[in-house]
């Protein structure tokens, strides 16, 4: 069998609450420049260790504020982990924080290019594709595509991200609650193109709070509770773990 797409060993990753404003010169001499107090650190994840196969769609399931945002930031690699390990093997397509790789000042046009590129896709893919990926985006991203993107709706930025980020050829995808964001007619498009990529044999790790999507697409759960890995099985599993917690 050939080795995980994505290998976790006791990963953890420590944060600091409400981190204070910088200090200023005269609190650094006071304080010697000191950390802040060991009390504001926590840990959001923990000694998680799992696997995830080629192929494999993986629902990962718990309440707020339980690491599941920071697990994928991990996998994406725009965090790095303070303990164990994590292991990927393969380009990753980030379906997260969609809009948040976009410069305000440009235009659509401008950020399909930047944010295309900055993914790998080369320039002449992105000008053969440019009227696919604005069409995909819909009527009113097509309509202000040479408007600077700070005049955008939430929902047109993450439509028109989407839009880039699913012409990515990358075997792994990460998705946290694109679909909820976007009208019926952005999820059928979301739901059409994540079955496309499942059917090409990527892999997926989707963070979601919504069951129908979850069961729709993931064989696998993970379910995180206080920053800890408790359930490793089936997306059910998972699920009915999370609900036993959430129903009492
Ligand atoms: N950069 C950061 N600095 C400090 N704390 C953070 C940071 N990012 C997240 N946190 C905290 O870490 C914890 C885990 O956050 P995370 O976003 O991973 O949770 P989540 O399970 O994805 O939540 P949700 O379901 O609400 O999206 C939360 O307590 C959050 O407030």
């Amino acid at each position: 069998m050939s080795k995980p797409i994505i290998e976790a060993h006791d990963l953890g990753i420590q944060f600091v609450r409400g981190r204070r404003r910088q200090l200023r010169l005269r609190e650094m001499f006071i304080h010697r420049g000191g950390r802040q107090p060991a009390a504001n650190e926590f840990w959001p994840l923990r000694n998680v260790s799992f696997e995830v196969q080629a192929g494999d769609a993986v629902g990962v399931i718990g309440k707020n504020g339980t690491g599941k945002s920071t697990l994928l930031r991990l996998i994406a690699g725009v965090l790095i982990q303070d303990e164990g390990t994590i292991t990927v093997r393969g380009e990753v397509a980030p379906l997260l924080e969609l809009s948040a790789g976009f410069s305000n000042d440009l235009t659509g046009r401008e950020n399909v290019h930047l944010v295309g590129s900055l993914h790998g896709l080369s320039s002449q893919y992105l000008k053969n594709q440019f009227d696919e990926i604005v069409s995909f985006a819909g009527e009113q991203v097509e309509k202000a595509i040479d408007t600077p993107v700070r005049h955008y709706s939430s929902g047109m930025k993450v439509r028109l991200g989407f839009s880039v980020i699913s012409h990515l050829q990358h075997p792994i995808l990460l998705m946290d609650e694109v679909m909820a964001v976007g009208d019926t007619d952005f999820r059928k498009k979301c739901y059409a193109t994540i079955e496309r990529m499942l059917g090409e044999g990527r892999s997926l790790v989707l963070v979601s709070h919504n069951e129908n999507d979850l069961t729709r697409f993931c064989n696998r759960g993970l379910y995180f509770s206080a920053g800890k890995l408790l359930i490793d099985g089936t997306v059910r599993e998972a699920l009915d773990a999370y609900n036993n917690v959430v129903r009492t």
